[in-house]
């Protein structure tokens, strides 16, 4: 590292210590009279922080005094962050940067992550020298076009590659200097944010087609030259992108899109978890989808090789899977199908997700709409009425998006449904009774991924890989937990259920030739080692 002196090293995020600095450091680094008398340890500056944080009158104004804390002392913002998880993700993620996305432009502080246009076509290796970290080994991408349950936010999406990689920082200790946000800022289709005076973005109508697809593919070639060891997270796309994207190169760049494939994983270690609290077996389940989007179809495809491993068969596997559209329960009676639903295709008669609820009377209800109310009373009352314990999994954020609210899914199933969803929510008593609603979100699975990516150097990123950290996932929730209806464990323990799915995840690169080099003897070490803990 640099040495630093005086302001500079104090204006640096990196080295910063602020009044931690000790008196000999003062002396050392020239910063006499730079700071106040009183030399603080890290513990008593995160008393201060959050005591700051906690009088902020509103979320995004928390959001813009941690975002300012990462950009003025890093070691205390990840510090800060680790030590109080369950408190500070819902501030640096969903729900809150949700709101932050939609006002970046006029929130902006200082440029974070990295930004391309369709200008820097025919120039994006050159751009990414600009970039002045060497060793990208994470790459959260965005374009901004789904953003959450939000829509097209162009260029503010940003806020979602910033946020993922906090996490990955937070959750799995990647060393932050390890990842980069980057926006692929191909216009926008909100016409609102294009005519806004303010906004940052490429205030232009979004590239589609070939346009499109050469971009992100000399970014993606750019990024195996500039970075080779790098794996892409492609991060809310649009739907029919994220899949085109896949598809294109899955086979042959070391990627995965986590709307899909990190979310199928969450969401099968729910179910698989439930099972725990139902003592149904996972190979008699009967799953309904909501939506026909990245995220449900992603959960669908991945309980297919889930439902195969408990031994069905594959018809009988697609026939456990059904979805559900604005239209009602997808049947052959519906045009346009899109394609990779159509193996899903229910044989019944056309009928209302009501009917379709009373017809296949579904163990587990899935929501990926990212739309609030989906879920009504006359939806989770016959979900009640088919199970005793009805699951409910809403995947849809932020919370103003959610299918439904925690306190209608307890309410409306009298108190019988094992709820989870994508963004908190608080615990809800209802009958004289505290339930506690689990936080369904990728976020348990995505970081692990990544670790065990890296440790392993994985050419590709493969679907077994979910499928293991869907399993460790569930094993990691304590009975304590099950026994008070959560499916999925304490936020405060997912850095420890990182490493835990990196090592699954090494052992699939290992076992499936993907690795780079040879079996290291202690795989636990191997992970560990890689482990960043913030401080001084
Ligand atoms: N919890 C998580 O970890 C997680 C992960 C990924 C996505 N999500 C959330 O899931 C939601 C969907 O994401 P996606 O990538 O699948 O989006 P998408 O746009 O690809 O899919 C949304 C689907 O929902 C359908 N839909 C919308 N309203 C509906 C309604 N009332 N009834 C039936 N269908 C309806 C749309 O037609 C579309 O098929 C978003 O809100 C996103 O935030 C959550
Ligand atoms: O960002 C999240 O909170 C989860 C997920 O990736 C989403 O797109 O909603
Ligand atoms: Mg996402």
């Amino acid at each position: 590292m640099k040495s630093l002196y005086g302001k500079t090293l104090l204006n640096d995020p990196v080295q910063n210590k602020s009044t931690a600095f000790t008196r000999e450091e003062r002396e050392h680094y020239g910063l006499q009279g730079l700071l106040p008398y009183g030399v603080t340890d890290i513990k008593k500056q995160q008393q201060r922080v959050l005591a700051n944080l906690r009088n902020k009158s509103s979320n995004i104004e928390k959001y813009i005094y941690l975002n300012d804390l990462l950009e003025r002392n890093q070691q205390l913002f990840y510090r800060t962050l680790v030590d109080h998880i369950g408190e500070i993700m819902p501030l640096v993620y969903t729900p809150t940067v949700g709101e932050a996305c939609v006002k970046l432009s006029h929130i902006f502080r200082k440029p974070q992550g990295f930004y391309i246009t369709p200008e820097d076509r025919g120039e994006i290796i050159s751009r990414l020298k600009n970039w002045p970290e060497t060793d990208v080994q994470i790459i959260v991408v965005t374009d901004g076009e789904r953003i959450l349950g939000l829509g097209d936010l162009g260029a503010n999406g940003m806020g979602i590659p910033i946020g993922k990689i906090s996490l990955y920082v937070a959750c799995a200790g990647i060393y932050p200097d390890r990842c980069m946000p980057v926006m692929l800022d191909v216009g926008t289709g909100n016409q609102a944010l294009r005519e806004d005076p303010l906004y940052l973005g490429y205030p232009y109508p979004r590239l589609v087609g070939q346009d499109y697809l050469s971009l992100v593919d000399e970014f993606v070639e750019a990024v195996q030259h500039r970075y080779p060891d790098a794996l892409i997270q492609f991060e809310d796309f649009s739907s029919r992108n994220a899949f085109t994207l896949l598809d294109r190169y899955a086979a042959s760049v070391r990627c995965f899109n986590d709307d899909i494939q990190g979310t199928a994983a969450v969401t099968l270690a729910g179910i698989y978890a439930s099972c725990r609290i139902t003592h149904k077996s996972f190979a008699d389940l009967k799953i309904m989808l909501l939506g026909t989007g990245s995220a449900a179809t992603g959960v669908a495809e991945l309980l297919l090789p889930a439902f195969k491993a408990a031994g069905l068969g594959e018809a009988e596997a697609h026939s456990r899977i059904s979805f559900v559209d604005r239209r009602g329960l997808v049947t052959a009676a519906h045009e346009l199908i899109k394609p990779r639903i159509c193996p899903f295709v229910s044989e019944r008669e056309a009928m209302s997700f009501v009917d379709a609820i009373t017809a296949i009377q579904p163990d587990v209800l899935i929501g990926a709409t990212g739309t609030a109310g989906a879920f009504n009373e006359a939806v989770i009352r016959e979900m009640a009425r088919c199970q005793e314990r009805p699951v409910i999994i809403a995947l849809s954020n932020p919370t103003s998006h959610t299918e439904c609210t925690a306190e209608q899914a307890y309410r409306w199933s009298e108190g019988r449904v094992i709820f989870a969803s994508g963004s908190p929510f608080a615990p809800v008593t209802f009958n004289k009774r505290t339930h506690y609603p689990a936080q369904g979100n990728n976020v348990y699975i995505y970081p692990g991924i990544g670790l065990g990516v890296m440790a392993s150097r994985a050419r590709l990123v493969v679907e077994r890989m979910f499928l293991v950290a869907a399993e460790e996932l569930a094993n990691r929730v304590l009975s304590g937990e099950i026994e008070r209806g959560s499916i999925y464990p304490d936020i405060a323990r997912v850095r420890d259920i990182s490493q835990g799915i990196a090592i699954k995840v090494c052992q699939v690169a290992w076992q499936d030739s993907l690795a780079g080099g040879n079996l290291p003897e202690d795989l636990e070490a191997n992970v560990q080692a890689l482990i960043y803990e913030p401080g001084y």
